[in-house]
């Protein structure tokens, strides 16, 4: 400072005020300038090297796009009609600064997918929001700490450690259907399915990560809330244009809620880690089971995970994939659990089939577990999945960037650098590959059905080297949930109590009426017409009770995407 003030002064004793006020406009001015050239000619490049793909109508050639691509649900019709008339791609540009590439056929989406790790860039203007909360974690990191990383972790999602996760997903749910069936019997049947869901994504997911009992479907839980609020935040900071600089947003009420959540999360976490470090060091070399009578959880893996040369991951990342678990796997599985069951009470026959399946499966037993050898005897039930995930993913579009020039079929190339929207929403409703894509039909996955043989038609889990490690634990929970469900509740669409319109296409805010079925197969019949139940069994481990009709209200608007925004799907 007394540099610069010495500097002024020595200069004003030279110079007149105005004259320096002068050279210094100038000076900025020729940056503005330069700037703006650079940006300019920038534009033209791109535009240049992007006119081998179609460009839908612009408000300018400056503009572009600006303001046309939509984060509601219209946003996603407009995909709908885009992938119409475009077939396979098109180029997008928000202004002279941002220019994309945006995709929705498998033969283009699979060698962008397809394509090596160490030259596939996540890119800032999506996933930099993620790395306050998520540090540089498996879903934000690139090139080779990014295939350091997902050689080390890909252990915890091997067969042998999912299978001890089953347990952790019929005991989530029965405590979510204890919590309806309360609820039903003490007469309110409206509630929010969405966020009941969530919680209990968010109980199985400590559960299998920290071997933590929260209880958070019961009671509130510090930590839950700011996950949820984290995750609430972020969705709202990507809609909210100044929220963008880092500067602004830490200052506004949002930054600073978003900063105290932070803590709370971040001081859980290391926590854990530390305590779980400590655990570690005080036992013998070689010693490393934790106790013999304790499932190893996820930070257990992670922990005692090795590369090549004998290096494990820091405590910082650790922490960091620990947080990207429960951040990577809490909304984009109940989001998947709510569109399932929202997609079986539209279609009643395709409910009872599912149900039917899942009676057959548990016929003769006295409990009412799903066990891991169950999951692949339910092939119906695993189409109905999947068809949902097809119809609703949970995650709508990833963006990628490449370090170099990508060739793409009919002599096109993506250059370097340039923003690759893979839309994941926009493939599986794309009308040239699907037929009647806006039809829930779980006959597509049928093993004879040829639609879904190409595996870049149906990529809810992205595909690839950078797909979904958490894929085979979303989909084992998926079907626990949906089996118990159908086992014990009967799903319809209902009324809105709010008026209005029943459902929308996209967003879904569904009535939903749900009736109890009773498990204990062995002693009661169940009345298939009209939904009507006679048996005074609902569950057949909390006692009596009659089952009452209930309605709840389920939400699905506040989906959150990992690491990417309908704006861009
Ligand atoms: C139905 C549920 C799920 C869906 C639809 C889903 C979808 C996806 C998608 C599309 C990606 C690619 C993201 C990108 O490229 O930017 C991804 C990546 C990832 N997912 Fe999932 N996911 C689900 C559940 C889970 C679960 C349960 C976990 C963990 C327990 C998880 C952990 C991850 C991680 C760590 C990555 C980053 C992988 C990498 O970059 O190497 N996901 N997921």
């Amino acid at each position: 400072m007394s540099v610069l003030k010495g500097a002024l002064s020595l200069l004003l004793g030279y110079y007149s005020p105005s004259y320096i006020l002068a050279v210094i406009g100038a000076g900025l001015g020729a940056i503005v300038v330069v700037w703006t050239t650079n940006l300019l000619v920038r534009h033209a490049w791109y535009t240049h090297k992007l006119s081998c793909f179609s460009k839908p109508p612009t408000h300018s050639w400056l503009l572009g796009h600006l303001g046309q691509m939509q984060s509601t649900e219209e946003g996603l019709l407009q995909v709908d009609e885009l992938v119409k008339t475009y077939k396979h791609s098109c180029s997008w540009f928000f202004g002279p600064f941002y220019h994309l590439v945006r995709i929705f056929h498998p033969d283009f989406v699979r060698p962008l997918l397809m394509a090596p790790g160490r030259i596939t860039v996540k890119d800032e203007l999506v996933y930099e929001h993620l790395r306050p909360w998520l540090g540089e974690s498996l879903l934000i990191s690139n090139g080779d700490e990014w295939s350091r990383k997902r050689r080390l972790l890909t252990p915890a999602f091997h067969f042998d450690i999912l299978k001890t996760y089953i347990v952790t997903f019929n005991a989530s749910t029965n405590t979510m259907h204890e919590k309806w069936q309360h609820m039903i019997l003490n007469g309110t049947n409206n509630f929010e399915m969405f966020n009941v869901v969530s919680l209990m994504t968010l109980d199985s997911l400590l559960k299998c990560a920290f071997s933590c009992n929260s209880n958070c479907q019961e009671s509130t839980s510090e930590y839950v809330s700011a996950i949820v609020e984290l995750s609430d935040l972020l969705l709202e900071r990507r809609f909210r244009m100044f929220h963008h600089w880092d500067w602004i947003y830490w200052k506004t009420e949002q930054g600073k809620r978003f900063k105290k959540a932070l803590s709370i999360v971040h001081g859980y976490t290391r926590d854990v880690v530390q305590r779980r470090r400590a655990l570690i060091r005080q036992q013998r070399p070689g010693q490393f089971s934790m106790a013999a009578n304790k499932r190893k959880d996820f930070v257990d893996i992670i922990l005692s995970a090795k590369d090549e040369d004998g290096h494990g991951l820091s405590d910082e990342e650790i922490l960091a994939e620990a947080n990207t678990f429960m951040f990577a796997g809490h909304d984009t599985t109940a989001s998947a659990i709510c569109w399932t069951l929202y997609n079986l009470a539209q279609h009643s026959h395709y409910q009872e089939r599912c149900r039917e399946e899942v009676m057959e499966l548990m016929k003769g037993r006295d409990g009412q577990e799903i066990e891991w050898e169950d999951l692949t005897s339910l092939p119906f039930t695993t189409m109905c999945i999947k068809e949902s995930l097809r119809l609703h993913s949970p995650v709508q579009a990833v963006t990628r960037k490449y370090t170099q020039d990508m060739a793409l079929p009919g002599n096109r190339t993506v250059p370097k650098g340039a923003i690759c929207l893979v839309s994941i929403y926009g493939t599986h409703h794309n009308p040239h590959v699907w037929s009647n894509p806006q039809v829930f039909d779980p006959m597509r996955f049928d093993s004879a059905n040829n639609e879904a043989k190409s595996s870049s038609a149906f990529i809810p889990f992205s595909a690839g080297p950078r797909n979904c490690i958490g894929q085979k634990f979303a989909l084992a929970e998926l079907k626990v949930v949906v089996a118990l469900t159908l086992l014990r509740f009967r799903l319809r669409t209902g009324v809105n109590p709010e008026g209005g319109p029943m459902v929308s296409d996209v967003f879904p805010n569904w009535c939903c009426e749900l009736k109890a079925v009773c498990g204990c197969r062995s002693n009661h019949s169940i009345q298939k017409e009209n939904n009507a139940i006679d048996c005074k069994h609902v569950l057949s481990t909390h006692g009596d009770a009659d089952p009452v009709l209930g309605c709840f209200q389920i939400l699905l608007c506040k989906i959150l995407q990992i690491a990417c925004v309908a704006m861009y799907s």
